[in-house]
C-alpha cells in the first residue's frame, strides 16, 4: 500500500486527483491490479463453456458437448507458473512486465480469452485502476481498533463470483495534507 501511495505522490503529485491518463505512468499500480486478478480472480471458473466438436488438447481428448470449466483461481496458484504463489507480491509483475491479462498470456486470463473474452475488459481495466488509485491517493486505511493485520481472515467464498468469506472492515482516514 505504501509503495503504491508513494508512486501516486511522486508521479501524480500532491495537489491533483489521479486521472485515467495517469494510469500508463504508474507501473506499480498496474502491477497491483494484475496481482489482485491473479490472486483473487473475480470469476474463479470463468463462465462455463461447451465443446462444439471432439477436440484433442495436450494429449487429452475432450468429447463434443463437454462442459468445460477453466479454473483460473487454481492457475493463479500454480507454483510451476508463479514463485510464492500464495503470497501477494505485485513486484513479480515489475520483473515480468510482459505478462498481461488481455487474453494473450494464458497463465493470467481473469477475463477469459478468445472469442468469448469479457467484452467489458477495457472498461473494467480503466475502472479498476482509477478506483484503487483514488482510494489509496485520498485515504489512509486502518483496521478496526483492536484488529491486528495478522487477524485479517482472507478466506475466499466460491461461487460464480469470488467473495471474501469474512467481510473486511477497513476504516478510511482522509489525508488532511491532500489539497484539491
Ligand atoms: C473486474 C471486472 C470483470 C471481470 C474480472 C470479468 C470477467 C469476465 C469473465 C471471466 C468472463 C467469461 C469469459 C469466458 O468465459 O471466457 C466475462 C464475460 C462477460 N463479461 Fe465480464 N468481467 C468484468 C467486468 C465486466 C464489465 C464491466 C462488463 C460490461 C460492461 C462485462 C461484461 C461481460 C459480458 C457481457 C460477458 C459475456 C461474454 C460472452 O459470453 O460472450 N464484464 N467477464
Amino acid at each position: 500500500m505504501s509503495r503504491a501511495k508513494n508512486e501516486l505522490r511522486t508521479v501524480v503529485g500532491e495537489n491533483k486527483q489521479v486521472e485515467e491518463s495517469d494510469i500508463s505512468t504508474l507501473p506499480y499500480l498496474q502491477a497491483v491490479i494484475k496481482e489482485i486478478l491473479r490472486f483473487h480472480p473475480a470469476g474463479p471458473l470463468l463462465i462455463p463453456h461447451k465443446s462444439e466438436a471432439d477436440v484433442e488438447i495436450n494429449g487429452y481428448t475432450i468429447p463434443k458437448n463437454t462442459q468445460i470449466l477453466v479454473n483460473v483461481w487454481a492457475m493463479g496458484r500454480q507454483s510451476r507458473l508463479w514463485s510464492n504463489p500464495n503470497s501477494f507480491e505485485p513486484e513479480r509483475f515489475l520483473d515480468n512486465k510482459v505478462v498481461d491479462f488481455k487474453g494473450q498470456d494464458f497463465e493470467l486470463i481473469p477475463f477469459g480469452s478468445g472469442r468469448r473474452i469479457c467484452p467489458g475488459l477495457p472498461l473494467a481495466n480503466r475502472m479498476l485502476h482509477i478506483m484503487v488509485a483514488s482510494l489509496i491517493q485520498n485515504f489512509d486505511w486502518e483496521l478496526e481498533p483492536g484488529t491486528k493485520p495478522e487477524d485479517v481472515d482472507t478466506t475466499e467464498k466460491f461461487g460464480l463470483a469470488l467473495h471474501k468469506a469474512v467481510p473486511l472492515k477497513a476504516l478510511p482516514v482522509k489525508i488532511a495534507s491532500f489539497q484539491l
